[in-house]
């Protein structure tokens, strides 16, 4: 979030030097100035300094302002900066044409100082707002596509991606996994050490699973100790072996209880996307049914859907 009394930076764009030191006295207690004594120019310090507000001249040599506007919004960066126009041209066609651009006010020379003064200052306001409610709005969405506890993408988001990864796969065909996860006997660590500590365990086996993951594997946390990997691009044998490297991974790692270090496994149910998978649903179902054989052939084991024998038992 901005703190409100952070500093906002304005550009100004003029051709004149004296045009800019007029307004950057009159604005200097209002925000950051710099400039740019040309369209150019402009543009290279609105792309990098991604100012607040731009104010900006019309008639320079080489780019007009009208250029510099319709360059700026252009540019995804640039887009939403709001622009002023400040110029020595004061007929309406001019200014209609201007506003119409997207520029969000219109101020002609002479002006008078404190009239600036309240636009700029009214501009800045909204500005920061709407940086506010840009800021807001991610959260928002992050908050909704993930899990509170572990910060791992949840459910809704996760079957959001295997619909997406089939509708790829069967257009493609390549073969890509879904692994699920679940840690065993975990009503017995709630009830044996607490909840604090269950939660933990949670935390863990979050952080070692993604640092075991590749960038396009996508983990979450489907439900109270149930995890699901998305392995786009993944042959069932290369998924395999990951599932049991994570296993063996998590089986080896410990967190502290009291003056104890407790151990946890898991067991994991995998599942290769097939052609004739009609919905996200039947692919779960697959890895459930994997996950409940690796679970009643004593957990802390990989199943693969479809293969008769647990694939390796750690
Ligand atoms: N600490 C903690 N516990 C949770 C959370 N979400 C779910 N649980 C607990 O997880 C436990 C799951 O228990 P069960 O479904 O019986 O499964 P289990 O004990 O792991 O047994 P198996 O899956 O058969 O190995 C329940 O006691 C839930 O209360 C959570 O966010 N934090």
């Amino acid at each position: 979030m901005t703190e409100p009394d952070t500093m906002q930076t304005i550009l100004i764009i003029d051709d004149a030097k004296e045009n800019i030191v007029v307004l950057s006295r009159l604005l200097k207690s209002q925000a950051n100035i710099i400039f740019a004594l040309s369209g150019e120019e402009g543009l290279k310090i609105a792309g990098t300094r991604l100012p607040d507000l731009i104010l900006l001249d019309i008639s320079m040599p080489g780019l007009n302002g009208f250029e510099v506007l319709e360059h700026l919004k252009q540019s995804q960066t640039t887009a939403d900066i709001p622009i002023i126009f400040i110029t020595g041209i004061p007929d309406a066609e001019t200014e209609e044409k201007g506003l119409n651009l997207g520029a969000v006010d219109y101020i002609t020379k002479p002006f008078a100082s404190a009239v600036v003064k309240a636009r700029v200052r009214h501009q800045l306001k909204l500005q920061r707002l709407t940086t506010a409610l840009k800021e807001a709005n991610t959260r928002l969405t992050q908050l909704a596509m993930s899990d509170p506890l572990t910060g791992a993408y949840n459910r809704r988001y996760f079957l959001d991606a295997l619909k997406k990864e089939l509708e790829r796969v069967q257009r493609y065909r390549h073969p890509s996994i879904l692994m699920v996860f679940d840690i065993d006997c975990f009503k017995s660590i709630n009830d044996n050490h607490g909840h604090d500590i269950g939660d933990k365990v949670i935390i863990e086996m979050v952080k070692v699973s993604t640092t075991m993951l590749r960038k396009n594997d996508i983990f979450s946390r489907f439900g109270g100790e149930e995890f699901t990997i998305l392995l786009p691009e993944t042959p069932l044998a290369e998924a395999a072996q990951i599932a049991n490297r994570l296993c063996l991974q998590i089986a080896r790692t410990t967190i502290e209880s009291g003056n104890k270090a407790l151990s946890f496994t898991v067991s994991c149910g995998v599942t290769q996307l097939r052609d004739d998978d009609k919905s996200p649903d039947s692919i779960m179902k697959r890895a459930d049914v994997a996950l409940y054989q690796a679970k009643q052939s004593g957990r802390n084991q990989v199943v693969i859907a479809d293969a008769t024998e647990p694939s390796v038992s750690n």
